[in-house]
């Protein structure tokens, strides 16, 4: 391991969290195994090997969900408050593995430390709003039409949920998903992203921890680290109740129309084109921060990512002058240097796709205000470290339609708000949005009906990062699905209504007669 890396304490995280040189990709809660080919996990930071994993084999993944059938039938027996002690004390390792996890992550995947942790926060914060939820699984009662009954609905457990998670939310998303769906009596099984899957191997070790700690059997969660061959299986798997799936739009149209073939449950988290609206109104200094924060966090690479800039034309030039200044401050490089603003792609395909989309946003007559660039020299070895880059174009280009996971921040000019807001939903994605402005019309007309078509819709914050508490998920080609808080959590269950009569006598609803 190079000097470079042992200075970030890299070798210690790692040991820490139980990561070894060679590792199996495959777990049910007990000792890992597997049959599958070899992978090589390599940090976008440096290029360096982190470590090797053997995936899962199609052996291992009839194995997991037979398993897992088998401790659904324990686990849904559990009272739901008991399931959420079990969660309660995984968020208590996590805030014990929160350095180890957070830098792993930062290394892994290429995020900032800071957002590294800040992911592990929000498995953390998910933990604690699961606790309490466990507790609250409520259905409504509701007044029979017929004397003597009583009607009311529960909620009950769907089985195994499959959790199909992207590379830019290593850990995150695991924990959301797996922290309802454990409250609510389900056991799940996990397919990290085949980019991250150090990150997989590390929660699951934390994990292992509480399924010892309380005696729980084999298969409550597991794991399995694979391309996208198992993922496909699991999709197509009609033991497995729910998929709920975070990636590209372009595999998730797949997963949905499988999924619903089968009449099994999906929740879709797919891709966004984000927007913020920056009126005349607005508080510039805050909407830069905002913008640039949102368009250059990650390097572009969250589904929240802040993708286009729509400014009024009175403010236009002096946004357009503020950011290009902003841009010229940014530092590139190492995320594990807190120094830094920016840190890799994930890989050099999404380097080669960068530079794409730069390209066709050139082709088509974008003109960079802020020019891009791929990094290289003794800083940028991975080749992953591109230039974050601004460019002014018209909403309708092909390559602004589309999201490309790289900083790209297209800029956009309105003159009635109306207009902005037409543009603003004029992409197939519905994930994210905000305004910026001071003037309450304003705001309220963004947040009405008619207003942004997004799942999230923001006043004076930028795009990107949510709180869990509430529902999470976007429209359209976001897919529809919410996960978090709120009540997402009854996409984990099924519904049930039960109507009971406590008398002596059988009358029908509606009336009907029926007599022997
Ligand atoms: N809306 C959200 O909450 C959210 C959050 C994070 C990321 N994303 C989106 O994810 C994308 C980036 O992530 P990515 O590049 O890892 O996405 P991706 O679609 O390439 O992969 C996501 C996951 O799907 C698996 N997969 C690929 N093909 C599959 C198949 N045929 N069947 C089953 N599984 C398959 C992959 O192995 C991976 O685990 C972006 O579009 C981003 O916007 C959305």
């Amino acid at each position: 391991m190079s000097k470079k890396v042992k200075d970030f304490g890299i070798e210690k995280t790692l040991k820490n969290l139980g990561i070894k040189e060679e590792n199996k990709g495959t777990s049910t809660g007990g000792k890992y195994f597997a049959s599958g080919k070899v992978i090589e996990s390599i940090s976008p930071v440096d290029g360096k090997l982190i470590a090797k994993v053997k995936t899962s084999g199609e052996s291992d993944y009839d194995k997991v969900i037979e398993t897992a059938q088998k401790a659904f039938q324990e686990f849904r027996l559990i009272p739901a408050p008991k399931r959420g002690e079990m969660v309660r004390q995984l968020g208590l390792k996590l805030r014990e593995y929160k350095d180890d996890l957070g830098k792993l992550v930062s290394y892994e995947m290429g995020k900032s430390l800071q957002e590294g942790l800040g992911e592990v926060q929000e498995m953390i914060d998910i933990c604690d709003f699961a606790v309490g939820l466990s507790r609250q699984l409520q259905g409504y009662t509701m007044h029979s039409e017929r004397p003597g009954h009583r009607m009311y609905e529960q909620y009950h457990p769907l089985g195994v949920v499959g959790i199909i998670t992207a590379f830019n939310f290593p850990v995150a998303v695991w924990s959301w998903n797996t922290a309802l769906a454990w409250i609510c009596g389900n056991v799940t099984i996990w397919k990290p992203s085949e980019k991250t899957p150090l990150c997989a191997i590390a929660c699951q070790n934390i994990m292992m921890e509480v399924l010892k700690e309380n005696n729980l059997p084999e298969g409550v969660s597991s794991v399995l680290v694979s391309d996208h061959e198992i993922g496909q299986k699991l999709v197509d798997d009609k033991r497995v109740a729910l998929v709920s799936f975070t990636g590209s739009t372009r595999v998730g149209r797949m997963v949905s129309s499988k999924v619903a073939e089968r009449f099994g449950k999906s929740i879709l988290e797919l891709g966004g084109n984000n927007a913020i609206i920056i009126t005349k109104e607005a508080d510039i200094d805050m909407s830069i921060i905002g913008a640039v924060f949102g368009a250059v966090g990650t390097a572009g690479q969250r589904c929240t990512s802040t993708r286009r800039l729509i400014i009024h034309e009175s403010v236009y030039n002096e946004v357009k002058t503020r950011l290009t200044k902003a841009y010229g401050q940014l530092k590139i490089g190492n995320p594990l240097d807190e120094n830094n603003h920016v840190g890799p792609l994930i890989d050099t395909d999404a380097v080669n796709q960068y530079e794409e989309a730069i390209k066709k946003c050139k082709k088509e007559g974008g003109k960079f205000v802020v020019e891009g660039g791929v990094l290289t020299g003794k800083d940028y070895e991975s080749g992953c470290y591109v230039k974050p880059c601004v460019a002014e174009v018209k909403n309708s280009y092909e390559i602004v339609q589309h999201e490309t996971f790289a900083p790209i921040l297209y800029l956009i000019k309105y003159k009635t708000l109306e207009e902005a807001i037409a543009i603003q939903n004029d992409v197939p994605q519905g994930l994210s949005s905000a305004i910026m402005t001071q003037n309450l019309r304003e705001a309220e007309l963004f947040l009405s009906h008619a207003g942004s078509d997004c799942g999230i819709a923001n006043v004076n914050i930028g795009t990107s990062g949510a709180e869990i508490g509430g529902a999470f998920g976007g429209e359209k080609e976001t897919g529809g699905g919410r996960e978090s808080g709120s009540d997402a959590w009854k996409y984990y269950m099924r519904r049930q209504t039960n109507t009971i009569n406590y008398t002596a006598q059988l009358p029908l609803a509606q009336g009907i007669k029926f007599d022997l």
